[in-house]
């Protein structure tokens, strides 16, 4: 396994272990029955055949990526007129019922000055909870990241999740406590999640906590399903993507096709807040690809969203991006 010049996929385990399918792959439109695949596909889950069973699986200790450094990059600020536009769409859409939230995204732009775009990869032999280092990586083009948000786990009949919205800079960890904004935008997720997930079993809802990422925290709330029956996971990705952290709310066609469009407009790199987990013998689990950096070729992209309510002000929005984007420059060193 070369991580230089293979295709591979890459996922953190709950063990701290980093399972890697080497390519070529073969592609499958639903979850095999045993083995290994890995799940990858776009933000509108358009891909029939989103199942990569690798040719080979390696598990690794972190450390076989340790050698890898990051390249240096010349970045282009985002610009923030397209940004606003659309933050306007969405709060006439608010005005006039149409929509509770959505999430527009951002994008910052770079291009690969020197060093080679793979070396992005030797950031994830660091990963420490509560973060889930995830990479796909195709020829000259590719996305690795580490996220903080579990969309779902499934072992034995027990389904695991949470509601992980509301962000603020860690110095304002105290205030935002008691954010009445922040907590109103949290519950959309957490209640939402909840409602959709309880006719699938017994929900138990933990406390609303506060999640700390160093540089940023979230409102954080851990839900566990005991499942009534068996339900296929290809269901399951549907039932539970977008949630309201990375969609809208409600979750109707209509409200899709806007954030679809929105997406587009700010040229958002289409697998980013998108489902990516793996199956592994019986055990499935997929995270929420943010906090993470795409690259085609020596052109790389760092994409942030934000939640955006009734109560949310362009400027606060504008800065939340940015915060979530250095926090991934940061952690990335590009
Ligand atoms: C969309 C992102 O993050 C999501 C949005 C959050 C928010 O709006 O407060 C918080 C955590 C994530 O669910 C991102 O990091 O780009």
């Amino acid at each position: 396994m070369n991580f230089l010049n293979d295709d591979f996929a890459l996922i953190s385990t709950a063990d701290g272990e980093l399972l890697v399918g080497e390519g070529p792959f073969t592609e499958f439109s639903q979850c095999p029955r045993d083995g290994v695949a890995f799940y990858k596909n776009d933000f509108a889950l358009s891909d029939s055949k989103p199942w990569k069973v690798p040719k080979q699986v390696h598990r690794l200790k972190a450390d076989a990526l340790q050698d890898f450094v990051s390249p240096n990059v010349c970045w282009q600020a985002p610009e923030a007129g397209g940004f606003a536009r659309i933050f306007s769409e969405i709060n006439e859409t608010i005005q006039t019922g149409g929509l509770e939230k959505s999430v527009p995204v951002a994008t910052e732009c770079g291009v690969v000055e020197s060093g080679l775009v793979r070396g992005l990869l030797g950031q994830l032999a660091d990963h420490r909870k509560p973060f889930y280092s995830y990479a796909w990586v195709e020829g000259k083009n590719g996305f690795c990241g580490q996220t903080p948000e579990l969309l779902f786990q499934l072992r034995k009949g027990r389904f695991k999740t949470m509601a992980l919205a509301g962000t603020a800079r860690a110095s304002d960890r105290s205030v935002f406590a008691f954010d009445e904004k922040e907590i109103r935008e949290h519950e959309y997720v957490a209640q939402t999640l909840v409602a959709n997930l309880s006719d699938l079993g017994m929900v138990k809802r933990s406390e609303r906590r506060i999640m700390d990422l160093g540089e940023l925290v979230h409102f954080h709330t851990p839900l566990e399903i005991f499942m009534y029956g068996d339900q296929s996971i290809d269901f399951l990705l549907r039932k539970m993507h977008p949630t309201p952290a990375l969609g809208p709310h409600p979750r109707t066609q209509e409200t899709l096709e806007m954030l679809y469009r929105w997406r587009n407009e700010l040229e958002a790199p289409a697998y980013f807040g998108a489902p990516f987990g793996v199956y592994d013998n019986g055990v499935f689990h997929a995270v929420v690809t943010i906090r993470g950096v795409y690259w085609s070729g020596n052109e790389i992209q760092v994409p942030s969203g934000c939640g955006v309510i009734e109560a949310s002000r362009l400027t606060n929005e504008w800065r939340e991006l940015e915060l979530k984007r250095n926090a991934v420059k940061a952690r990335f060193r590009i």
